[in-house]
């Protein structure tokens, strides 16, 4: 069965398409810029040089008709017709508290989504734009929606409310969803594999760090608590994003700066975290060598972005009454050794003893990288969720058959 999975973000749409009868990556790709007279199409298939186009792509109906003609080109193709896609698995980013499980898309999933654009109104009108753009391209296919919030509709109530009116949960559902559940959930699997343990016995504390970063503390295999809230936003210090602050700053900066709540929420949005501290880049690669060439702002924002995740390593550990293994992955997860180390430097307490040499380098592949006698387990564990949006895609499909 070739499934294709797309993810939508504003103006970009990755996609990474599968034979999955053995789990196959038969090709992938980045459509960035989409809008603009100059988008960019990267399209990558095993074994061939990749192809770079630029081109005006307006919307993304249109960028994903260009990906489609690239998988069937007689060239750059893997397809004969597009008629083989059998199913497209769809990164829906906020699914609220309707849904708990990936599911296959309809009108009324359609609309549970739209009705959730209020809570992530970065991330699901471009959701909802591919899934209109796909369904009118491979009518033929089943289409499925996979939820970042899925996986951490298993947290308790004490662990979701905000401390705010009961009736704002009532009214509006304020409450704390969570996000990157498919690359939580995906780790947390991984890991259980690696240490040769069962999910279920196992309490876990995973760090998704990439643009967007989040921890999630993973107990019997089920999310219990997790750093981003409503929307996100909260949590850690990210690449563009502020994380927690206190909410009295908002109207104080309005006030003082003269600026509307749309500028600052985008101000928090996207001139915070790593660059906003940094003034020099959202990208951890050059925080890591400003760090190395003695740029004190740089250092600074790794020692913020660095502290905040042990903090919250520490509060998870805490909530979980214990922790067996720490999980590093995403972008910064998965490259930064010195990310890592010093997140890892003051968690002696706990039990937690880095090996230094493994953490520094690093084989491919998931890792051990605390020493035999650290008594809670630190590991490297590679991403990802687009195999993870295919198998339930499939899973679906089939169970519909
Ligand atoms: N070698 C590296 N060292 C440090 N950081 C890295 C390295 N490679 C990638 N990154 C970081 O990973 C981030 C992207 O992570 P990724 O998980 O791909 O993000 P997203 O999926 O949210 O776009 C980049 O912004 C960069 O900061
Ligand atoms: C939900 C979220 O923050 O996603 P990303 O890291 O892809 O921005
Ligand atoms: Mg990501």
């Amino acid at each position: 069965m070739k499934v294709l999975v797309i993810n939508c973000g504003s103006s970009s749409i990755k996609y990474e398409l599968f034979d999955m009868d053995r789990e196959d990556v038969l090709a992938k790709g980045l459509v960035e810029r989409i809008g603009s007279d100059r988008s960019i199409l990267t399209h990558r298939v095993t074994d061939r040089e990749p192809w770079v186009e630029t081109a005006e792509i307006l919307d993304h109906r249109q960028g994903l008709n260009k990906v489609l003609a690239l998988l069937v080109d007689r060239e750059s193709g893997v397809l004969q017709s597009v008629e083989e896609v059998a199913a497209v698995g769809h990164r829906v980013v906020h699914g609220g508290e309707s849904f708990s499980e990936s599911v296959r898309i309809d009108a009324d999933v359609v609309r549970a989504i739209q009705e959730n654009v209020d809570l992530a109104p970065l991330h699901n009108p471009p959701n909802l734009s591919g899934i209109h753009a796909a369904r009118h391209h491979l009518p033929h296919a089943e289409h499925v929606a996979v939820f970042d919030t899925a996986f951490h509709q298993t947290m308790p109530d004490y662990a979701y409310l905000y401390a705010l009116p009961r009736v704002l949960y009532n009214k509006h559902k304020v409450r704390r969803y969570g996000f990157h559940g498919t690359s939580h959930q995906y780790v947390s699997q991984q890991a259980a594999a690696l240490l040769e343990q069962p999910l279920e016995t196992l309490k876990l504390i995973s760090c998704h760090i990439g643009n967007g970063a989040s921890c999630t503390a993973i107990q019997d295999g089920k999310s219990v608590d997790t750093s981003m809230g409503m929307t996100p936003l909260e949590g850690l210090m990210m690449g563009t994003r502020c994380g927690d602050i206190d909410p009295a700053i908002v109207p104080f900066v309005m006030a003082k700066e003269e600026l509307t709540l749309g500028e600052v929420t985008s101000m928090m949005n996207k001139h915070s975290g790593l660059i906003g501290v940094s003034g020099l880049s959202s990208d951890m690669r050059e925080i890591v060598e400003g760090t190395f060439e003695g740029n004190k702002q740089a250092k600074l924002a790794l020692q913020m972005y660095t502290y905040r995740l042990r903090k919250t390593i520490g509060a998870y550990a805490a909530s979980m009454d214990g922790v067996d293994a720490i999980i590093f992955t995403a972008g910064v997860g998965e490259n930064a050794s010195l990310v890592r180390e010093w997140t890892c430097r003051a968690l002696t307490y706990l039990g937690v003893e880095l090996d230094k040499e493994k953490n520094a380098h690093l084989p491919r592949g998931p890792q051990v990288i605390s020493t035999p006698e650290s008594k809670v387990k630190v590991l490297v564990i590679p991403t990802d969720e687009e195999l993870m949006i295919a198998r339930e895609t499939k899973r679906l499909v089939e169970s519909a058959l």
